[in-house]
C-alpha cells in the first residue's frame, strides 16, 4: 500500500558510532516493516492475524529498545539491564544510537540555558535520518524502508513490555519476571488472553450525556457490552477485521473465557451515573453528569498501585528505568505541565523540584472553579517545567510541554522535538505526510534512538515564535479507545493514582466502593473527566494555556460550559480580534481539509489535541498533534466525527468538537454587518 508498516521493535543493527559534523547530512532513515499480518517472534514469523491484530491494537506503545534488544538477543548489546536501571528518565550523558549508515553526533550543544542550566544534548545520535525532509515528503525519498524478513530477524516488538504492561504493572513487567520465562513467551501469552475475550451482556455505551441519565441503568457507560449487541452496533466499522495496508486495529471478538484464566473472574464492574458534584454547574443548565464505577463486592481486584492502562503512556511508555518510576511518570500526566526538556526533571516532577521553582517563570493561574479542597491537585497542576531548548543552529528559546505525560519530549536539533516513541503515532505521522492534512501537523522525520530509548522526531511548533502563546485543546467527545473499555473489561485494572486524582478535585466523586478500593477503573476515570469538562457537552476542552507573559494554566478540569471556554480564550488571545481572526480562519480550513482528508476518515481520532501558537509579531497557527490514541478503521469503513458515539460505532466526536470550537471562535469576534 506503499505504506511502510514499522516493526514493533527497533532497529537490528549494531550500533556504529561515528561522529556528527556540523553540516553533514543526516543518515538515512531505517524504519523497518513487516509485511502484512506477519510479525518476527523469536525468529520466526507469527502469521496469526488475530493475534498481530491484537497486539497492535494495544495503543500506546512505545519501543523500548533496550529491552528489545534484551529479549531478542539481536540488539546492540547496550541494553545492559544494570545500565539500564541506572539510566535516569530525561537526563542525557552522551547520546548513544544506532545508524547503519554511520552515526551523528550533534554540534557540541552544551548550551548554558537562559536559566542557567545546560542542555546536555551533545552528541545525539540518530539511528535515522535528519535530513530535513519530512517522512513521506519527496524529499524524503532516501529514507530506508526494509521489510521484516530481512530487517527484522529476532527482534520484534518489545510487546512484553507492552503487553505486559496490560496484564502486569510496569514495574512488575520488567523486574518481577519468573526466572526462566521470557518475555516473549509471555507476550505470546497476552496474545492468547486478548483475543479470547470473555462475553457478556450490556447494552451499549454511549458518549452522549442524555443518554445518562438513570442512576439505576445497568451498564450505561459500563464497561461490558455483548458480541451480539456489537454486532447490532457495527454499522459502519468492524473493529475485528483488518484494513489491508493499515495499521491493525481491533476489538477482538468474544470467544469465550479466555484460558489463561485472565479474564475478570469477579463481578462485572458496573458504572451508574451520578449529577456532577461540580460547584461550577450554571443554574439552568442542563444536569451535568459524571459516571460513578461500582465494582459490586465479590470482585476479585486486586488493586495495585502500579496498575496502568496499556493504552497509556504511563503504562506502555518507555525504558525500564521509566517504568520504574514511582508512579512519577503517570501523575505527571496529571501534573498537565511537564518537562519536556533534557534536564533531570523527572524525579522531582513529583513534589515540584527545586528546578521547577527556581526555573519557572511561570505561575499557574488557578482556576475560579478551584475549591481550597482542591489543594493537592492544584499544587500538581501548577508546576510548570520550562525547557530551555537550546537548538543548534536556531535561535535559543524557551520550550514548555503543556500537557501530557512528563518525560516524554527531548530536545531535538534543527528546530524539533523528539517525543517517546509510540508505534500508534509513527503510523499516524507517517501517514499525515502523505495526507491532505500534512500543513496542519508537525513534520515527521522518522524514529530516532537516544539513550537507547526510541523517539519520533518532529517539528517543534514553538520553534518559529517568539515568547509564544500557547493552548492545548484535547478535541472529540471521548477520550478513550474503545480498545481500552474492552481491555477494562477483561482485565480490570484499579487505578490509584486515578483515584488521588479524582478526589482532589472532589472528594465527593468516587462511589463508596471505589473509596473502599481506593481505586477506579481508568475509562470511568477518563469519562468522569469528560463530563467534568467541556469534553462530553462541547467536542473539545482547555488543557493548558500558557501565555507569552510566563503565565501558565492548567487548571481547566472544571471548564466546562461556553462562557467559561470563551473567558479562557478571551483572556488566551489578550483580546486581540486579529489573533481570534487569524485562528478561525485557520481552523475553518483546518475543517474543510478535515472533510476530504482520507486519513481523517479511516482513523478513530482519540485524545489528538490541537495546539494553539500565536506571538506578539501577530502570527497565530493551529496545528494537529499528539496521535497517539489514533487508531485506523477496517477498510473501507469510515467515520463522520460528528455522529454521537455509540460503543462500537467508533466516532470520536472530532468534529462535533471543532464545529464548536468554531462556532465559540466566530461568536467571539465583534460581529460586523
Ligand atoms: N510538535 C510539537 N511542537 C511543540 N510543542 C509540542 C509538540 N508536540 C507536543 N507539544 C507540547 O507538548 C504537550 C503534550 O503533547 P502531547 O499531547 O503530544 O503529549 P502526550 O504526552 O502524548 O499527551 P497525552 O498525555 O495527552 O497523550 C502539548 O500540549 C504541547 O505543549
Ligand atoms: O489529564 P489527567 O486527569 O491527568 O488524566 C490523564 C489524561 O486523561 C491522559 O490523556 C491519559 O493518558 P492517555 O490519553 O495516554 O490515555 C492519562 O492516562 P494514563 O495515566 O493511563 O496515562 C490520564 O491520567
Amino acid at each position: 500500500m506503499g505504506q511502510t508498516r514499522s516493526v514493533l521493535s527497533h532497529t537490528t543493527t549494531t550500533p556504529v558510532r561515528t561522529k556528527w559534523k556540523p553540516g553533514e547530512t543526516a543518515q538515512r532513515l531505517r524504519i523497518r516493516t513487516f509485511r502484512s499480518g506477519e510479525k518476527r517472534r523469536g525468529g520466526q514469523i507469527t502469521r496469526n492475524p488475530m493475534k498481530n491484530k491484537v497486539l497492535s491494537c494495544l495503543g500506546r506503545r512505545k519501543r523500548d529498545s533496550s529491552q528489545t534488544e534484551g529479549d531478542s538477543g539481536c540488539g546492540n548489546g547496550a541494553g545492559d539491564p544494570a545500565t539500564r536501571r541506572d539510566h535516569r528518565v530525561g537526563k542525557l550523558p552522551r547520546d548513544e544510537v544506532t545508524s547503519l549508515d554511520g552515526e551523528q553526533r550533534a554540534s557540541p550543544s552544551c548550551f548554558e540555558s537562559q536559566f542557567g542550566l545546560h542542555d546536555n544534548t551533545e552528541g545525539i545520535k540518530h539511528a535515522v535520518n535528519n535530513r530535513g525532509a519530512p517522512v513521506g515528503s519527496p524529499d524524503a525519498s532516501s529514507f530506508d524502508t526494509r521489510s521484516g524478513e530481512a530487517s527484522g530477524a529476532g527482534c520484534e516488538e518489545p510487546k512484553s513490555g507492552r503487553e505486559d504492561n496490560a496484564s502486569h504493572p510496569p514495574t512488575r513487567a520488567m523486574e518481577d519476571q519468573p526466572p526462566g520465562e521470557s518475555k516473549q513467551d509471555r507476550g505470546v501469552c497476552e496474545v492468547r488472553e486478548l483475543t479470547e475475550t470473555t462475553v457478556s451482556t450490556a447494552p451499549p455505551l454511549t458518549s452522549d450525556p442524555d443518554t445518562l441519565t438513570s442512576s439505576d441503568q445497568p451498564l450505561v457507560c459500563g464497561l461490558w457490552s455483548t458480541a451480539e449487541h456489537a454486532e447490532d452496533r457495527m454499522t459502519k466499522t468492524d473493529p475485528c477485521t483488518v484494513s489491508a495496508g493499515d495499521q491493525i486495529n481491533c476489538c477482538p471478538a468474544p470467544q469465550g473465557p479466555p484460558g489463561g484464566g485472565q479474564s475478570f473472574p469477579g463481578t462485572i464492574p458496573k458504572l451508574i451515573i451520578t449529577r456532577d458534584p461540580s460547584p461550577t454547574r450554571s443554574q439552568g443548565t442542563p444536569s451535568a453528569l459524571s459516571v460513578r464505577t461500582e465494582l459490586n463486592s465479590g470482585s476479585c481486584l486486586e488493586p495495585h498501585p502500579d496498575d496502568e492502562s496499556p493504552c497509556s503512556d504511563s503504562g506502555c511508555g518507555g525504558s525500564p528505568a521509566l517504568m520504574r518510576s514511582p508512579r512519577k511518570l503517570s501523575n505527571s500526566s496529571s501534573i498537565g505541565l511537564s518537562s519536556a526538556s533534557s534536564f533531570e526533571e523527572s524525579e522531582d516532577d513529583y513534589t515540584g523540584s527545586d528546578i521547577e521553582s527556581s526555573l519557572s517563570p511561570a505561575r499557574s493561574l488557578c482556576s475560579p472553579d478551584d475549591g481550597p479542597g482542591n489543594k493537592s491537585w492544584q499544587k500538581l497542576k501548577t508546576m510548570v517545567h520550562w525547557s530551555p531548548f537550546v537548538v543548534s543552529f536556531k535561535k535559543r528559546y524557551p520550550w514548555v510541554q503543556l500537557a501530557g505525560h512528563a518525560g516524554n519530549f527531548q530536545a531535538g536539533e534543527f528546530g524539533r522535538l523528539l517525543k517517546k516513541y509510540c508505534e500508534c503515532e509513527q503510523q499516524c505521522l507517517q501517514k499525515l505526510m502523505k495526507d491532505s492534512l500534512r500543513p496542519y501537523v508537525p513534520g515527521y522525520y522518522g524514529v530516532v534512538q537516544r539513550d537507547e530509548q526510541d523517539y519520533n522526531l518532529m517539528d517543534d511548533l514553538l520553534a518559529d515564535f517568539d515568547s509564544p502563546s500557547i493552548m492545548d485543546c484535547k478535541m472529540g467527545s471521548r477520550t478513550y479507545l474503545e480498545e481500552e473499555l474492552i481491555k477494562a473489561r477483561e482485565r480490570p485494572r484499579l487505578r490509584k493514582d486515578m483515584y488521588d486524582k479524582m478526589v482532589a478535585v472532589d472528594p465527593g466523586a468516587p462511589t463508596e466502593q471505589e473509596r473502599a478500593q481506593q481505586g477506579v477503573l481508568k475509562p470511568r476515570y477518563m469519562q468522569w473527566r469528560e463530563t467534568l469538562s467541556s469534553t462530553a457537552t462541547l467536542g473539545f476542552r482547555i488543557e493548558g494555556i500558557k501565555k507569552s507573559d510566563g503565565t501558565c494554566n492548567t487548571n481547566f478540569k472544571k471548564t466546562k460550559y461556553r462562557e467559561q471556554v470563551m473567558q479562557a480564550l478571551e483572556d488566551f488571545v489578550g483580546g486581540n480580534t486579529q489573533i481570534l481572526k487569524l485562528y478561525l480562519q485557520r481552523l475553518e480550513e483546518l475543517r474543510s481539509v478535515l472533510e476530504q482528508s482520507h486519513f481523517f476518515k479511516s482513523h478513530e481520532v482519540v485524545g489528538s489535541s490541537l495546539l494553539f501558537v500565536h506571538d506578539a509579531s501577530g502570527k497565530a497557527r493551529v496545528w494537529m498533534i499528539d496521535f497517539g490514541k489514533t487508531v485506523p478503521l477496517q477498510a473501507p469503513s469510515t467515520l463522520d466525527h460528528r455522529t454521537p458515539w455509540v460503543e462500537g460505532n467508533r466516532e470520536d466526536g472530532y468534529l462535533w468538537g471543532l464545529d464548536n470550537l468554531i462556532d465559540i471562535f466566530s461568536s467571539m469576534l465583534p460581529q460586523t454587518p
